[in-house]
């Protein structure tokens, strides 16, 4: 896919379905993923990828964070289901490092823009995509289990996979509303 096409059309996709990306598609998502602005080339994340039968960790960690949480057995027995939503699932967080120069909020702003590069580079290799947070990424017992200290953050869960129908591209939205002029500023 061109990049402008990619930059103009990017919509997520919730209904994912096997396959998984192949092996080489992954591989472009990963480095898509290093290659975002990066104050002082920190690399202030982390990266957890579930394929497969590993899916099984992360259910069994959300069960578990479930019942610390008293959700109802219900509730529980649906948050295992969450992770087999889509055939992966790329845990991303921010390591937060302390550093003069670059505050904690672009060590997420970078994280984010991480994040965001994997959905690109799996909507441009024809993949679906879509970053969820939810209750897990605020759950203190999934931040422990992805060793997120205090000032560290579960910035999403991205799920990718094949679109189960080809992905509804959303309508274009007006910039207009959100570019003002340099005489605004002030106003
Ligand atoms: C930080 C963040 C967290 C999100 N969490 C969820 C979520 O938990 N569940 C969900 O359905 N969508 C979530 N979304 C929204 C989807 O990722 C997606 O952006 C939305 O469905 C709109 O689709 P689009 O990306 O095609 O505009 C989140 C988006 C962001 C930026």
């Amino acid at each position: 896919m061109d990049a402008l096409e990619l930059l103009q059309t990017r919509s997520s996709m919730p209904r994912l379905i096997e396959p998984a990306p192949t092996p080489e598609q992954l591989e472009i998502i990963k480095k898509a993923a290093v290659r975002v602005p990066d104050h002082v080339n920190l690399s202030p994340y982390a990266f957890y990828q579930f394929m497969g039968s590993d899916r099984q960790i992360l259910a069994d960690i959300y069960q578990q964070a479930a019942r610390l949480n008293d959700f109802s057995e219900e509730r529980v027995e649906q948050a295992g289901q969450i992770p087999f939503r889509a055939p992966l699932i790329i845990t991303a967080c921010l390591r937060y490092q302390k550093h003069d120069k670059v505050p904690r909020d672009e060590q997420f702003a970078t994280t984010a823009c991480a994040l965001m590069a994997m959905q690109q580079a799996a909507f441009a290799q024809g993949l679906g995509a879509i970053w969820r947070t939810g209750w897990p990424a605020q759950s203190d017992y999934v931040r422990e289990q992805f060793k997120c200290s205090a000032d560290d953050e579960i910035v999403g869960f991205l799920y990718i996979g094949t679109p189960a129908v080809p992905t509804p591209i959303k309508p274009e939205k007006d910039y207009l509303p959100y570019f003002l002029t340099a005489s605004q500023v002030g106003e």
